[in-house]
């Protein structure tokens, strides 16, 4: 099982110091859940340890090696908060070329694909959209995956659905999630770190989310 570890990010954006002492670890087999408020650094954490937002400082690794860009070598994927997927192509094409061969079978079962698969991008609803954006990523052939606000725009029938699905994946992949809806994270993590102050708090008993003022507690 291999371990992604990431310590002592620092970030600002024009002086203003968005993360200083970010630690987490993450192995294949676990599901880490990243919550925080709006704005305290939970998307630019996940861009960094991805590759594609230059830190201040950073250091990340997978087994104890350096990971300079974790999209290189297909070693950590990556679900942006925004839509990605180029809208005319078709789904079955464009899962062939992100889906893992070997998850092929589990992924053109899931009832989302069946349903889709002949459509282009944009005959999708917003939801199913997000569905499968989600889908493809976990799906792919990457060890470790980061998801960034996965259950936004999924109905709460579905998200039941797809939680199951996340906890099927992270049986061979590590994965990091994080989204506002807190009590979806709560349920489908084997870990919580709360991200304030731009500070990682390792969370061990969700009274802790009212104490570091997450939750009102009302
Ligand atoms: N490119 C940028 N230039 C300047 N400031 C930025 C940039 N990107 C993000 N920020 C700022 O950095 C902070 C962290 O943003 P980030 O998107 O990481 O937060 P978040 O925790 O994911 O927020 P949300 O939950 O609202 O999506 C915010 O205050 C944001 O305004």
């Amino acid at each position: 099982m291999k371990t992604l570890k990431v310590d002592s990010v620092q970030l600002e954006f024009d002086g203003r110091k968005i993360l200083q002492s970010v630690y987490l670890n993450c192995t294949q087999g676990e599901v880490i859940g990243l919550l925080g408020r709006n704005g305290c650094g939970k998307s630019s954490l996940l861009k960094i340890i991805f590759g594609t937002l230059e830190a201040n400082y950073r250091y990340v690794s997978i087994d104890d090696q350096f990971i300079h860009k974790g999209y290189h070598n297909n070693r950590i994927a990556y679900l942006p908060q925004h839509n990605y997927l180029p809208a005319g192509i078709e789904i079955e094409k464009l899962a062939k070329q992100i889906v893992d061969p070997q998850s092929w079978a589990e992924f053109t079962a899931l009832p989302l694909f069946q349903r889709n698969a002949g459509k282009k991008i944009h005959e999708l609803s917003g939801g199913e959209l997000r569905q499968l954006e989600t889908m493809l990523i976990i799906h792919s052939r990457a060890d470790f995956i980061l998801l960034d606000e996965p259950f936004t725009h999924i109905s709460p029938i579905q998200a039941e659905e797809f939680k199951p699905v996340i906890r099927a994946c992270a049986k061979r992949k590590g994965i990091i999630v994080t989204d506002h809806q807190y009590y979806n994270i709560l349920e489908v993590s084997d870990k919580v770190i709360l991200l304030a102050d731009g500070v990682t708090k390792h969370i061990n008993d969700n009274s802790e989310l009212i104490t570091y003022g997450y939750l009102s507690g009302k």
